[in-house]
């Protein structure tokens, strides 16, 4: 099997970034959503998005943005992805990738199996799905899995990745269970909420790549 893509989200240290990109995640994320404990100003992510080198890409996180807001934060981060975590519609993520010229992904909370029945709404909208535990309070980042089961043996028609209470221990188990190309982490990378660990980093791409 191909190594997966690995996604470390929610950092703001160029120590974290360093250790991310040594230690093989392909992408970095940046939450820019004011309720989250990983919350980044524009300028505080313009500065670290620079830290991500060419070769990886840096993931602008926004949920529920308002259209100035998304307009704003893409044009001052320039990211690579921009990834859309909250009640986006597939017309509004659509007319982004669009415009924006950006490679856009769309978190879907699982409740249930049925919801994948419903992800071709997003075809031709975005670049990949990912697949998550519902949301909560907080629409993502809560270090909640759901059944990874449910994508066992689902035919995926659009490209994919799975977050959700993904952690060093589980990861290996999680990717032999649904084949996911791509896995991303927040939570289970963190020593308390919002601060990132680097051996907990290392340990997390370690296992994924290992996997
Ligand atoms: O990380 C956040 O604070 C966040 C806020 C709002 C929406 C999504 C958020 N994080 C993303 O949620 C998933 C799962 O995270 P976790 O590993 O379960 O903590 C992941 O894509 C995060 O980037």
């Amino acid at each position: 099997m191909t190594a997966p893509l690995i996604k470390i989200c929610g950092l703001s240290t160029t120590e974290t970034i360093e250790a991310s990109l040594d230690a093989g995640a392909s992408h970095i994320g940046f939450v820019h959503f004011e309720p989250s404990s990983r919350h980044l100003s524009l300028d505080d992510a313009a500065r670290l998005r620079r830290c991500v080198s060419s070769d990886r890409k840096a993931v602008l996180l926004l949920a529920n943005a308002d259209p100035h807001t998304t307009a704003t934060a893409i044009d001052r981060i320039r990211p690579d992805v921009v990834q859309f975590h909250g009640r986006e519609t597939p017309e509004w993520v659509g007319l982004v990738r669009q415009q924006a010229k950006v490679e856009v992904w769309k978190a879907v909370g699982l409740r249930e199996p049925a919801t994948l029945k419903r992800a071709g709404k997003w075809k031709g909208k975005v670049d990949r799905l990912l697949y998550d535990a519902p949301a909560k309070a907080l629409p993502g980042g809560n270090g909640e899995a759901f059944d990874w089961n449910w994508l066992s043996d689902h035919d995926h028609e659009i490209d994919w990745g799975l977050a959700g209470g993904l952690t060093p221990e589980n990861v290996a188990r999680a990717i032999r269970t649904t084949g996911a190309p791509l896995v991303d982490t927040s939570s289970g990378v963190e020593s308390a909420p919002g601060v990132k660990d680097v051996d907990l980093i290392r340990s997390f791409c370690e296992a994924a790549l290992q996997s």
